[in-house]
């Protein structure tokens, strides 16, 4: 049985352009100990998707206004009121985000935010609580772990600051971490660690986690099954190995056309030419098609195609192009 299960997801933002529907019936699954990454441009939906999941929207005017979040244990979260999703966030829930900056405190010491989380959920006194965040900073490699506890946030180098929220998002054993970007602000030998470190939580504790990314060197370092999103929509997902090694879709063809590391085995650099359509009003059909180099006049009509497997294709790897001849051609 699947941790997690969201199905036909839409979620919108009102702006002064009008309303950003920003994921349009998403539907995809994450199992017990997974790592499940999500890639695609900037602005496709893969925050918003994910904030969804909690609800987690700031101040933004958002809505869930479709479908189904189902959390194995905790229901249909979108049914949730306030309360009991508060219950669901850190317990079995926890986020990451890019800059740890915004999940910490500026005016409390780091030991004590971490204590409070964990009182906020469980009874047990000051002391047990400080030296579970000691354990907890020790997990996650923090060195001098007495010290940083009495340090504030802005003591702490950008690498340090993301151990303390990940120390954060453990310390209640959630079943699932949510990581929106967790190394982007990182140097490269930090997010190295950052990743190494998400993955030893996995096979310690089988704790599923998605991970947020536009970079797909991560994924296929990491990741196990992965959705690749297009204008609020997932256009392929399938196990990593399928979708980076047999990509059917032309944009994800075209995100590995565009990496870097490939330059060198016979291809060129070819980043993908225009940007993501606007999700207040998209086109029809396939939302790539304008930029989809096999499109033809059937890609442009009617509503987006939906997920589907195609001859030859491994259990589980399904992808929304219509044009099956064509979408193997290598990129
Ligand atoms: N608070 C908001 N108000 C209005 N529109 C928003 C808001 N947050 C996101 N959007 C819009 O929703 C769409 C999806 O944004 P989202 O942040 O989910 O994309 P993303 O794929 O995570 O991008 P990035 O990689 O840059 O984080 C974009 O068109 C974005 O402009």
């Amino acid at each position: 049985m699947s941790l997690l299960s969201i199905r036909d997801l839409v979620t919108e933002f009102e702006s002064p352009s009008g309303t950003v529907r920003a994921v349009d019936g998403v539907s995809f699954d994450v199992q017990p100990g997974e790592i499940f990454g999500i890639v695609g441009e900037s602005g496709c939906g893969k925050s918003a998707t994910c904030r969804s999941i909690l609800r987690l929207f700031g101040g933004s005017q958002a809505r869930i206004s479709g479908g189904q979040i189902v959390l194995e244990g905790a229901g249909d979260l979108p049914g949730l009121n306030e309360r009991q999703l508060a219950q669901v966030r850190g317990r079995d829930v926890a986020f990451i985000f890019q800059d740890p900056l915004t999940a910490l405190n500026p005016t409390m010491k780091v030991g004590k935010q971490i204590t409070e989380v964990i009182r906020r959920h469980q009874k047990i006194t000051r002391a047990e609580a400080r030296m579970t965040a000691l354990q907890l900073l020790k997990d996650v490699q923090v060195t001098s772990p007495e010290r940083r506890l009495e340090a504030y946030p802005h003591e702490l180098s950008g690498g340090l600051r993301q151990r303390v929220v990940i120390a954060m998002a453990l310390a209640l054993r959630p079943q699932l971490i949510v990581a929106d970007e967790p190394t982007t602000a990182l140097d490269v030998t930090v997010q190295d660690q950052i990743l190494r470190l998400l993955r030893e939580r996995r096979d310690k504790l089988g704790t599923s986690i998605i991970l947020i990314t536009h970079d797909l060197g991560v994924v296929s370092q990491i990741c196990d099954r992965m959705a690749v999103m297009y204008a609020g929509r997932v256009v392929e997902t399938g196990a990593v190995r399928e979708v980076l090694d047999r990509p059917a879709h032309p944009y994800t063809q075209a995100l590995l056309a565009a990496l870097p590391g490939r330059v060198g085995r016979d291809h060129a650099l070819t980043p993908i030419e225009g940007g993501p359509p606007s999700l207040v009003s998209p086109p029809p059909g396939c939302r790539f098609a304008p930029r989809c180099k096999h499109a033809q006049a059937e890609c442009s009509i009617g509503a987006p195609p939906p997920l589907h497997s195609r001859e030859g294709s491994s259990e589980g790897h399904v992808d929304a192009c219509i044009l099956t001849e064509v979408a193997h051609v290598p990129a």
